[in-house]
C-alpha cells in the first residue's frame, strides 16, 4: 500500500488529478485500447473532478478514449432525479469532458430484474479485460462504493440494503431528511474492486480517520470493506492532514519518508 499524506483536500483533488492524468497519458489509449478506469460519486472526488476538467480543458488530457464505469447507484430514485449517480456524474464531470457517450457505463438502479442488470454490469467490465485505475472514496464507517460493513470480501455486482448510518450521512444531499434517502442500491463488490489493476481511495476530513485507521493500520475485517486493499498490489490512499488523525505518529512519519524517497528518485 502507498499512502499520499498531504495536507489539505484540495491538494488531495489536485494530486489524485495529475495521478488519473498522467496514468491515462502513459498509457496512450486508442480506439481498439481503451483506458478504463473506474469512477466514485461523493463530496470527496468533487475536487478531483473539478481539476480534471480543467486539466482537460488546458489540452493536458482526452478522454476520448476513456471507457468509465461508476461504482454504484441509488435504487428507486428516478434517473434524472437530481441526486442520483447518474446526474451527478453528468452535471460535476461527463458534460465537461470529451467522454463519448457509449463510453460511459452506470449501474441502472431501476431495472427490473437487479441480478441481470448487476450480471450485466460485470460481463461488460470483463469484457474490457480488466479496469486499469478505480477511483473511490470511503464512508465514514469504512465501506467503499456501497459495500457496507458485514459485506463479503469476495462480493461482485449486486444490490445492498444501506445502513442507518450511511443513509444519515447521505441525508445531507437529501434535504437532511433520511426518509428521503433510498434504502438500497446497486454497487460494485469488493472483488470486483479488487480486480482492478489500480485502486486510489481518497480520504479527507476528520470524519474519515477511523476509516483511514482501519484502512491502513487494522487487519483486513468485512466490518471495514476499505481494509480489504491491504489485499490489493497496488493500492494507494490519498489522504489530508485531518484524516491522518488517528494513525500512530509513525505510520504517517513512514509514508512521508517513503514519498520524499520517491521524488527524491523520479
Ligand atoms: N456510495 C458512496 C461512496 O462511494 C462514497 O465513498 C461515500 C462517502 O462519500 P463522501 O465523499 O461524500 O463522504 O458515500 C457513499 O456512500
Amino acid at each position: 500500500m502507498r499512502l499520499i499524506p498531504l495536507q489539505t483536500a484540495h491538494e488531495v483533488g489536485l494530486w489524485s488529478a495529475r495521478h488519473i492524468v498522467d496514468t491515462i497519458n502513459k498509457f496512450a489509449p486508442t480506439e481498439d485500447r481503451p483506458f478504463v478506469l473506474g469512477l466514485p460519486t461523493g463530496g470527496t472526488p468533487l475536487n478531483t473532478y473539478k481539476q480534471l476538467i480543467n486539466l482537460h480543458k488546458q489540452g493536458e488530457v482526452s478522454f476520448k478514449h476513456v471507457v468509465t464505469f461508476n461504482m454504484d447507484e441509488y435504487c428507486g430514485i428516478p434517473a434524472d432525479h437530481p441526486e442520483s449517480y447518474r446526474s451527478f456524474m453528468y452535471n460535476n464531470f461527463f458534460n465537461h469532458i470529451d467522454i463519448q457517450e457509449e463510453n460511459i457505463n452506470l449501474l441502472n438502479g431501476n431495472a427490473e430484474d437487479h441480478f441481470a442488470e448487476c450480471q450485466r454490469y460485470e460481463d461488460k467490465i470483463k469484457s474490457y479485460g480488466k479496469i486499469n485505475l478505480f477511483m473511490g472514496g470511503v464512508g465514514n464507517d469504512g465501506h467503499i462504493a456501497f459495500n457496507e460493513p458485514a459485506s463479503s470480501l469476495s462480493s461482485r455486482t449486486r444490490i445492498k440494503t444501506l445502513t442507518e448510518d450511511t443513509r444519515i450521512a447521505n441525508s445531507r444531499f437529501f434535504d437532511n431528511d433520511i426518509n428521503q434517502v433510498p434504502k438500497h442500491a446497486l454497487t460494485i463488490g469488493v472483488g470486483t474492486l479488487l480486480d482492478a489493476e489500480e485502486v486510489m481511495i481518497l480520504i479527507t476530513g476528520h470524519n474519515k480517520a477511523l476509516a483511514l485507521q482501519a484502512a491502513v493500520e487494522g487487519s483486513v475485517n468485512h466490518l471495514w470493506t476499505v481494509s480489504a486493499l491491504q489485499l490489493h498490489p497496488k493500492a494507494l490512499m490519498v489522504c489530508d492532514d485531518p484524516s491522518t488523525a488517528e494513525l500512530k505518529v509513525k505510520t504517517v512519519k513512514y509514508f512521508q519518508e517513503l514519498e520524499a524517497e520517491n521524488i527524491k528518485n523520479l
